[in-house]
């Protein structure tokens, strides 16, 4: 199909030999339905894009495809809520475009993701312009959060619109990348009390960009210009320092706030606090977990980067002072350590690892993982934002160049149900929870997304949990010419992706057709809003005893 081929510009001969997939009724017979509140055995029946019916036994004409389910789990597609897509950054661009991207995820059994737009020199409007038109070959639905870069009157204007005619229910702000993407505590509480107006969900991404710029200095000043200082010059407490602080002040404008890419124990704890505490009990705290975390299970103990990098310090044991560092530094990751004549196979290999907040050492995932099954964390993410090696390679003599970010949008479906799932930590209905309905819930776009249900869009997975996965650059779907997760292998694999009533993804075949995604217009105030007003309601009543008082005693 050439029309495929073309858009697959990037892709090699055999990749491109895909074909279009059409709208088809389908009949999914006698799986394992899993909705997060509920599985069952049961067929699911779709006709034109939309789920028509989830009952036992249905019967059906000689028109309909059938897949025979039996054995397998039949799950909503996945929702990733944190992708960057076509995003020109650190000079830039990713290596994947809204068509490769997705179908990269397709073929990894995320149906959904929400990109997020960067405004053009500060103007929301022609961000989203320009947004609209890296979607055009999209070959999956998609939706948009906003990134709020500066302040002044036209962005507060710009925010109303965003919200109340382009569909758009979340912005997100920089607490990081001082001098390109930062903003400061006055717009965060600017950015907060709009939000909260338009009843938009305010995202941050928590870290203090301020003395992430001074750690960055002092590694430059230590000679340490490796992607080792990449980490260094950003530990852990300054991430949990921007979590306090964001939580604190959304409390205080009383909005509801999401922290995407958690990746520390630091970040965690200031949002598990938050969560129980009497103080903030109207604020609502969502957070993401990254799946760059999850990954690093797989491997014994740890963060896979570390593991790595371990694996390799064990070659040069008794190698005198600079194990000894390294160990150091493995094992007490918010200390700053210097690290003289770093080993230069593990310096170029931790390239590719370059994302903020960093990969933390060994010890955070476990703890990570587990505020995931307990529901302190809700959600996965992966911050897809994938460069080639080469475009790693900027930063070769200064870490501060190397651009941020790795793969996940294909990986993710695998990674957490056979990190979480098979390993029994949760269960598949928490699998579909906090892959998928989550997601569509605090989106505003549940039930339509995140479920199998009549009237749901036909966005399906049939999972096999007793067949096996394995990553490779080589096989995977995404333009990036490495893979953070290379060579990881696990069971339950995503046999069947059907996107949109359409069956994208089969015997390791990809059907993708380019402008068959469609936008998907995310309302304002999901229920994370519910209550808000009665708890402003109540601060404001709270006030009256004091005042009085203040009044009496002058
Ligand atoms: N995470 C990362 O390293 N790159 C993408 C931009 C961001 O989300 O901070
Ligand atoms: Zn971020
Ligand atoms: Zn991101």
């Amino acid at each position: 199909n050439n029309q495929v081929c073309d858009a697959w510009n990037g892709y090699d001969e055999a990749q491109c030999g895909i074909q279009a997939s059409s709208l088809s009724k389908i009949l999914i017979k006698g799986g394992t339905v899993v909705n997060a509140h509920h599985q069952e055995i049961a067929d699911v029946y779709v006709e034109n894009g939309i789920i028509v019916a989830v009952k036992p036994n249905i019967k059906v004409g000689d028109d309909v495809t059938v897949l025979d389910a039996t054995g397998k789990y039949v799950m909503p597609g996945g929702i990733d809520p944190h992708t960057h897509l076509a995003m020109e950054f650190m000079g830039t661009e990713t290596i994947d475009d809204f068509f490769s991207g997705q179908a990269a995820a397709l073929a990894g059994g995320t149906t959904m993701h929400i990109d997020f737009v960067i405004p053009v020199n500060g103007s929301l409007s022609a961000g989203f312009k320009a947004y609209e038109r890296k979607a055009e070959n999209s070959c999956m639905d998609y939706g948009f959060h906003m990134a709020i870069t500066k302040w002044d009157e036209v962005v507060a204007e710009e925010m109303e619109i965003m919200v109340k005619e382009k569909g758009i229910n979340s912005f997100k702000f920089f607490m990081a990348y001082k001098g390109s993407l930062m903003v400061n505590d006055e717009l965060l509480l600017e950015g907060f009390k709009r939000c909260k107006s338009f009843g938009a969900l305010a995202m941050v991404h928590a870290e203090n960009g301020d003395a992430v710029f001074e750690g960055q200095k002092r590694m430059i000043e230590l000679g340490i210009t490796g992607p080792e200082g990449h980490a260094l010059s950003r530990p852990p407490m300054l991430e949990g320092e921007a979590t306090t602080r964001a939580i604190r002040l959304a409390s205080f404008v009383n909005v509801p706030l999401y922290v995407v890419h958690v990746m520390s124990i630091d970040a965690m704890e200031e949002i598990a606090n938050a969560r129980k505490s009497v103080m903030l009990s109207c604020l609502f705290v969502y957070s993401e977990i990254d799946n760059d975390i999850d990954r690093f299970l797989l491997k014994d103990g740890g963060f896979y980067c570390i593991t790595y990098m371990v694996v390799n310090i064990s070659l040069l044991e008794n190698s005198s002072i600079l194990t000894r560092s390294l160990k150091a530094l493995l094992s007490s990751s918010d200390k700053f350590i210097i690290i003289l004549g770093f080993p230069c196979f593990i310096i170029f290999s931790y390239f590719r690892y370059v994302m903020s907040p960093p990969i933390r050492a060994s010890g955070h995932n476990k703890a990570l993982q587990a505020a995931l099954s307990s529901g302190v964390l809700q959600l996965v993410g992966t911050d897809h934002c994938p460069f080639t090696s080469t475009q790693k390679s900027f930063g070769i003599d200064d870490f501060r160049k190397i651009p941020n970010g790795v793969n996940g949008i294909e990986e993710r479906m695998h990674l957490v149900w056979h990190t979480m799932v098979e390993s029994g930590k949760i269960s598949p209905t928490d699998y579909v929870r906090l892959t998928s309905t989550e997601c569509a819930r605090i989106f505003n776009i549940y039930p339509r997304k995140g479920a199998i249900l009549a009237g749901s869009d036909a966005d399906i997975i049939i999972l096999n949990p007793n067949s096996s996965f394995e990553i490779t650059a080589r096989s995977h779907h995404s333009r990036l010419d490495t893979n953070v997760f290379e060579g990881m292998k696990g069971k339950g694999k995503v046999e069947v992706t059907i996107a949109g009533g359409r069956i994208v993804w089969e015997n390791d075949q990809l059907k993708v057709v380019p402008g068959s995604g469609k936008y998907i217009e995310m309302p304002p105030f999901s229920y994370l809003f519910d209550g808000i007003e009665k708890a402003d309601a109540k601060y404001l009543s709270s006030l009256h005893a004091p005042v009085k008082r203040f009044n009496s005693a002058t």
